[in-house]
């Protein structure tokens, strides 16, 4: 099939550029800002049609959460609006729409792992934009899964897990939010997951579809950040506080676990628990492999 990736110079799009060199199986192209710009419908059927496109992925978003506070329009235009040109192009092709989705959709209320069917109440701009633009691809294209993932990290680009590397090596002591539980989830995984149900994709099937998927297991911030500064054995002590005592612009929901349940039953996944996941993505960084 052939694959067109958006936002592929993010932690997922690159962490899908890194394992398409292993597929024989599909023929991928890779595009990011400012060759293809999603909110753009003309370049979008453009590229789509130049590559004969199947498959889209969308990797593409605007992820600075305490930003899209106050950068509201930036937020909505990518993650409502890129969405829905997106979503008419996969339509108007008959192919289908992979969109990643994020945790940040729930309020953190619950006490026990969000199921895809439970109801979306985002705290926050960048919650509220990831969630409309799952409507709209609801709305408009017939075929296509919602994969919801949460606190991502990688080898590339910038996230929690090279703050914390960075930070840990800077100071002997860190506060870190002990009151915000979820899962991490290693972007690698993420992409395998991705590639292996592709592999696995009827293209003459229409199939619209909304999963959950993270790394096993459950920490806070704190047990993260610990667990970080213990594999990557660096002597900094890391203090748990609560959120008030960490003032953010954006509030962050206070428990965003997911089920994996739906994926792991239909597509037959084994995912990795965070821990085992957060020891490989440590070792292929301090085999040089910073990216970002
Ligand atoms: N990061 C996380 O912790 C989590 C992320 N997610 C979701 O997973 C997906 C992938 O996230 P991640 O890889 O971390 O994201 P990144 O922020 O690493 O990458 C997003 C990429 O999209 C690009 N981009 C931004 N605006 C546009 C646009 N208008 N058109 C085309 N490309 C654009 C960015 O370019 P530039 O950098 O130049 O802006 C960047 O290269 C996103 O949908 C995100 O919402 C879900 C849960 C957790
Ligand atoms: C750097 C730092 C962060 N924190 C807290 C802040 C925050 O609550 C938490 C994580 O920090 P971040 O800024 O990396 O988190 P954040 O940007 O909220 O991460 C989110 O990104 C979006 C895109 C998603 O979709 C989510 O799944 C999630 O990964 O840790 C500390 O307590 N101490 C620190 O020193």
């Amino acid at each position: 099939m052939n694959i067109l990736v958006t936002g592929s110079r993010g932690q997922l799009g690159s962490e899908l550029q890194e394992l398409s060199t292993r597929s024989d199986n599909h023929r991928f192209f890779f595009y990011d800002l400012p060759d293809l710009d999603i909110t753009s419908p003309e370049r979008v059927a453009e590229l789509c049609r130049e590559h004969e496109i199947e498959v889209i992925i969308n990797c593409a978003a605007y992820t600075a959460v305490d930003k899209a506070e106050s950068d509201v329009d930036a937020a909505f235009r990518v993650n409502r609006d890129g969405a829905a040109v997106l979503a008419a192009c996969a339509k108007e092709r008959n192919a289908l729409l992979v969109h990643i989705s994020t945790d940040y959709v729930f309020n953190g209320k619950s006490h026990i792992p969000y199921r895809e069917t439970d109801p979306a109440t985002p705290l926050g701009v960048y919650g509220v934009s990831k969630w409309e633009g799952e409507e709209r691809i609801r709305d408009i294209a017939p075929s296509h899964w919602i994969i919801r993932t949460s606190w991502l990290y990688s080898i590339y680009g910038a996230n929690f897990v090279k703050t914390m590397l960075r930070l840990g090596a800077e100071r002997s002591t860190l506060n870190v939010v002990a009151d915000q539980i979820g899962t991490p989830t290693w972007a690698a995984d993420l992409a395998g997951a991705l590639v292996s149900m592709l592999e696995r994709y009827d293209k003459n099937n229409h199939y619209a579809g909304r999963y959950h998927y993270s790394n096993e297991g459950v920490c806070s911030w704190y047990d993260f950040a610990q667990a970080i500064m213990e594999l990557a054995e660096l002597p900094c002590r890391v203090v748990p506080v609560e959120s008030s005592q960490y003032p953010q612009i954006a509030e962050r929901p206070h428990y965003s676990v997911l089920n994996k349940s739906a994926i792991k039953d239909e597509w037959k996944l084994e995912i990795p628990y965070w821990r085992v996941s957060l020891a490989a993505m440590l070792e292929k960084l301090q085999h040089g492999a910073n990216k970002g």
